[in-house]
């Protein structure tokens, strides 16, 4: 089978990371499938992980990030990802399971941010280059889940600090896109339990992979 694009996305704490390994094992174990490149967006590389630094955690000597730069931030560190990591394991034959991608900065810059839907348009098409997921799973929990899963992380990073009123923007501006989207993106209800939510998963990969096998 071709290599795929796989993305998860969701609000922080909806179990995306837990989630995008567990796809990583079932797909080993399951289908065999050995060459599996894992990413998170933004980061990944060099340069992206010093950009994702000062996405999450600001500018120095107390120089705030304006809401442009950190959208130009954000696609210059995921022109990086694309580029140098995604392209090139895609065409080696691996498949790439992406803790986060474009839809993101659509729904956090876009929806969240209130950031200028055209220049989102302009830099999505120049910076992905049409590079669309195969498939994207949303994991979907409320601004209030998702709070209650990060507090106790050592450190919330400045987007993560945002208020709920935030977050409630991100997720409805998440659920218009996925009801505008013509690419194939699957929504998940993201509060039960990460059992629960495995097992759905899981179900769905089985469900799409036959489907690709039969064509
Ligand atoms: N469905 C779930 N039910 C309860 N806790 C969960 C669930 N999914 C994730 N968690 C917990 O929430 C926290 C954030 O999970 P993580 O996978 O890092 O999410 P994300 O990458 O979306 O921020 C972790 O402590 C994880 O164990
Ligand atoms: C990819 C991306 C992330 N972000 C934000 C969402 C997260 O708060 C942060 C990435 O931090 P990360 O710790 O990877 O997210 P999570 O808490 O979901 O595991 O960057 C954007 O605002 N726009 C984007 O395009």
């Amino acid at each position: 089978m071709n290599s795929k694009f796989i993305v998860v996305e969701g609000l922080d704490g909806s179990g995306k990371t837990t989630v995008v390994y567990a796809i990583k094992r079932y797909l080993y174990k399951k289908y065999g499938i050995v060459k599996i490149t894992t990413t998170r967006d933004p980061g990944g590389t060099a340069v992206a992980d010093l950009l994702r630094t000062l996405i999450k955690y600001g500018g120095y000597a107390d120089e705030s990030v304006h809401d442009i730069s950190e959208l130009l931030m954000i696609y210059a560190a995921r022109f990086q990802l694309v580029t140098n990591v995604i392209k090139p394991a895609l065409s080696q034959g691996y498949w790439v399971i992406g803790d986060r991608y474009n839809l993101s900065s659509q729904a956090y810059q876009g929806g969240g941010r209130g950031v200028d839907e055209l220049l989102l348009k302009i830099l999505s098409k120049k910076i992905m280059d049409f590079l669309s997921p195969n498939l994207t799973l949303y994991l979907d929990i409320s601004p209030e889940i998702s709070v209650s899963r990060i507090k106790n992380r050592m450190f919330l990073d400045r987007i993560e600090k945002e208020s709920l009123i935030f977050f409630r923007k991100v997720r409805s501006c998440y659920w218009e896109l996925i009801s505008d989207s013509t690419e194939k993106i699957i929504v998940i209800d993201a509060s039960q339990s990460l059992y629960s939510v495995c097992r759905i998963v899981f179900k769905f990969l089985d469900w799409w992979l036959q489907d690709l096998l039969r064509v």
